[in-house]
């Protein structure tokens, strides 16, 4: 027997219909980016007052984006076997909601980064209109540089956490920026492989899909030898120690042997599938070896 009155369910259904609707994965893994750059850049002093701020801003702002990115999305989502389930998309909110939800959330996360300061305040908003405006209301459905907007607003939020603990504009910030758009690239490029069917189903010009799985190869390669290069800057400017370095260079090779099985593989879904895994396997390594090893 159910001991839970319905009134609750209702109540724990909604927020699980407010919670999903902000794509909390791509939340949590920008979070871990996040977290990573501000360790780094407050160095000696941490600052829990500011760290809280920016959790809560930056978590705002960034499920504000999603919540617009579902409301743009509804026809590419409700032909993707992927986000067909999606809120939206099944009627279980209405576009009105979503977009006030959308709009408090955005209200909340810039108050709180404007409250840590300036910088971090226009790296969130160059990273929303990004997302949003850029992204989602043009690039994604009509460019095949898609890939590369996108990856320009998901660095955003290590310029935030960067700016948040060092309020200034760096070499550490700038490789931090371009490690992120490297590591992106292949990381987009590699679902765009494994979910070809769902993206040619909502005809996106994804760059996987257009081209031939060896030339993606050649260019994921290309990407993750300048992340490789760009990792080992940050221990050359002084950014982060040895022990970073030993695990990123081991984790670094890992991923280029890895794209080089992509030459032969005659599973290109299967092999996809693992680049992706380690892509967020790798970069919350990185999070957290610069956070903690200064
Ligand atoms: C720093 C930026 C980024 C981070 C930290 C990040 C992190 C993640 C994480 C942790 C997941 C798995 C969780 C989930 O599926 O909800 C994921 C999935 C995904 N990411 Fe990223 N991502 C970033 C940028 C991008 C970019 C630029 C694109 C595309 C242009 C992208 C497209 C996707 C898609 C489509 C999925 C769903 C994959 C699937 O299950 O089929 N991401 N991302
Ligand atoms: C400050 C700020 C708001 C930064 C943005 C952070 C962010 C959301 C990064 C992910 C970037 C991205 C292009 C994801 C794919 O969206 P998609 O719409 O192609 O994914 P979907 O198919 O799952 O909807």
């Amino acid at each position: 027997m159910d001991h839970v009155p319905p009134s609750s369910q209702h109540d724990v259904m909604k927020v699980k219909l407010f919670l999903s609707i902000t794509k909390p994965g791509i939340i949590l893994g920008n979070l871990i980016t996040v977290i990573g750059s501000f360790f780094l850049a407050s160095q000696d002093v941490l600052n829990i007052g500011v760290f809280l701020l920016l959790i809560v801003g930056i978590s705002c702002v960034i499920a504000s984006g999603c919540v617009f990115n579902n409301i743009i999305d509804k026809d590419i989502d409700s032909v993707m076997e992927r986000t067909a389930k999606r809120v939206l998309v099944q009627g279980l909110m209405s576009d009105r909601t979503a977009l006030r939800y959308a709009l408090i959330l955005g209200g909340l996360g810039f108050l709180c980064l404007l409250n840590i300061n300036l910088l971090s305040f226009l790296f969130g908003l160059i990273g929303w209109f990004f997302y949003v405006v850029i992204y989602s209301l043009w690039a994604k459905r009509q460019s095949v540089y898609g890939t590369m907007i996108g990856s320009v607003s998901g660095a955003m939020p290590m310029a935030v956490g960067y700016c948040a603990g060092a309020n200034r504009i760096d070499s550490g910030l700038m490789i931090l920026v371009l490690i992120s758009i490297f590591w992106q690239i292949p990381h987009s490029y590699a679902i765009g492989l494994f979910r070809s069917d769902d993206y040619k189903k909502a005809n996106i010009p994804l760059f996987s899909i257009l081209y031939e799985n060896k030339k993606v190869t050649v260019h994921c390669l290309l990407y993750i030898v300048v992340f490789t290069l760009l990792c080992g800057t940050l221990y050359l400017l002084d950014y982060a120690g040895t022990f970073y370095l030993l695990v990123m260079m081991l984790l670094c090779f890992y991923w280029i042997w890895l794209t080089l099985r992509g030459f032969y593989t005659l599973y290109v879904k299967k092999w996809a599938r693992s680049m992706f895994v380690f892509s967020i396997v790798i970069i919350s390594s990185f999070s957290l070896l610069i956070g903690f090893n200064y």
